[in-house]
């Protein structure tokens, strides 16, 4: 069952280079040849440059899916696929939360490595390597989706609140 979203994680872009480089520490240490890189667009694209710069990788390609408008997920969409059953392919996206996407990614690439940064526990077990875990009812916000931006202090807006109102408004 779906769970409704009770907080939000905002990931900043040093974090998620810092969880990028650990997955390409572990994936080193993995000692499995990699021929190329296959991002999931769009999320996945910012963490597989950073893989392919830490393990020196040239050939990255895209398998291009969709699913979510805003927080809600719909019907997915395979906009762009790619050849072959993923031999020797390192799969690579931002998140699983609830793993419908990397179980589109494994009927297309049956034979890929598929990491993800962040998983949440509903799509886990369908990755084989990830680096943090967040809690099912956790939205996360990731960089390329935020702006920090001035917000007024409370007793300003609380006063505002408060005020009578006039016509003036
Ligand atoms: O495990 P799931 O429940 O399938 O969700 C995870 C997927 O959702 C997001 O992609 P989205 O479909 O929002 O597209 P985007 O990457 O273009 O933002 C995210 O980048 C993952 O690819
Ligand atoms: N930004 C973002 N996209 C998602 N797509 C599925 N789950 C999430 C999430 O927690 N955050
Ligand atoms: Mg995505």
């Amino acid at each position: 069952m779906e769970q409704p979203i009770r907080a939000t994680w905002a990931v900043t872009w040093d974090r998620l280079h810092d969880d990028t480089r650990q997955l390409a520490g572990r994936l080193i240490q993995g000692r499995r040849k990699y021929r190329s890189i296959v991002a999931i667009t769009r999320g996945g694209m910012v963490p597989a440059a950073i893989l392919a710069r830490e393990l020196e990788i040239r050939l990255v390609d895209t398998l291009c899916i969709a699913s979510y408008q805003d927080r809600e997920q719909g019907d997915m969409k395979v906009l762009k696929s790619v050849d072959g059953r993923g031999e020797g392919v390192l799969v690579v996206d931002d998140l699983s939360d609830t793993g419908a996407t990397i179980r589109t990614v494994r009927e297309i690439l049956p034979d890929a490595h598929v990491v993800t940064v962040y998983v949440k526990p509903a799509g886990r077990d369908v990755v084989d390597e990830f680096i943090t875990e967040v809690p099912q009812d956790c939205w996360i916000l990731f960089p390329w989706d935020t702006s920090a931006q001035h917000v007024a202090p409370m007793a300003l807006t609380a006063a505002d609140r408060s005020r009578p109102h006039s016509d003036a408004d």
